[in-house]
């Protein structure tokens, strides 16, 4: 048996106790990215031991393949209607709950399945709890038509914005632009502070050729903070606070699924 690294042991940590709020009958929006994929084992473990029933609506064709893998029912979010609940990871997350997302480039997916949820539920590594939001670059779906111009006005209107830096790169995936799974590209923001994120996310998506922005605010409802030591944190809106314990044990029949 592979041990689990320190790197996902947080990972599991945090989607060992979100899954605890998944009930018989619900339809969960399931995120994308290495923590999601830890949420979904975790998900399917409880779908095979338990027979718990759930339509899981994926926000990746990657989080599809890996869903239907590990036992869950896989429905589109237009089947579904609306949704229970949504886990899914973050890049960065502040004291408000606003969240940076789209390291993984499905941040635009990640957001319609959020937003037509009854609840979101972020799980968390230590690392991406953050005073001030904007150390990780902002990423931006944007249209291939014309993405220099775009391109462009987001650097003419980071110029008028609280931030410290304004540069916008162009994601690749080896020499290529990088594909959103809508075929979009992505410009990375490297903002290294964002001073006013409302303000920031309003006037990003009034740009001809940007899709969405990966701010997401108003939308986190608790972010589940896992520890390598086992130790959770649920951190909840007026920073509501409660801690728990996983036992790091239970995560070795799920480790053949890696
Ligand atoms: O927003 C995302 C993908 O678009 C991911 O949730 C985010 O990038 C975190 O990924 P990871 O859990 O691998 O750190």
């Amino acid at each position: 048996m592979i041990p689990l690294s320190d790197a996902d042991k947080p990972k599991f940590v945090a989607s060992r106790r979100a899954v605890d709020f998944v009930e018989d009958g619900m339809r969960v929006g399931l995120g994308t990215g290495s923590t999601a994929a830890w949420m979904v084992r975790c998900l399917g473990r409880r779908v095979r031991e338990e027979g718990l029933k759930i339509a899981g609506v994926p926000t990746s064709t990657r989080t599809a393949e890996l869903a239907r893998k590990v036992g869950i029912a896989v429905v589109t979010l237009e089947d579904a209607g609306w949704l229970d609940l949504t886990i899914d990871g973050a890049d960065e997350f502040d004291r408000d709950l606003t969240l940076i997302k789209g390291g993984g480039g499905a941040h635009l997916q990640e957001k319609i399945v959020a937003t037509a949820s009854d609840r979101m539920i972020v799980i968390a590594d230590p690392a991406k709890d953050v005073a001030r939001l904007g150390a990780f670059p902002l990423p931006v779906e944007v249209i291939p038509f014309g993405w220099q111009a775009t391109q462009k006005l987001v650097q003419r209107l980071l110029a008028g914005m609280d931030v410290d830096g304004r540069t916008a790169t162009l994601r690749m995936a080896g020499d290529t632009p990088f594909r959103t799974d809508e075929g979009n590209y992505v410009l990375d923001l490297h903002l290294g502070r964002i001073g006013a994120p409302r303000d920031l996310a309003l006037h990003l998506n009034q740009i001809a050729g940007v899709v969405e922005n990966g701010l997401f605010m108003d939308i986190c409802d608790t972010v589940v903070v896992g520890h390598a030591d086992g130790t959770v944190r649920l951190i909840g809106r007026a920073g509501k606070e409660e801690t728990g314990r996983i036992d790091l044990a239970d995560a070795e029949s799920l480790i053949a699924d890696l």
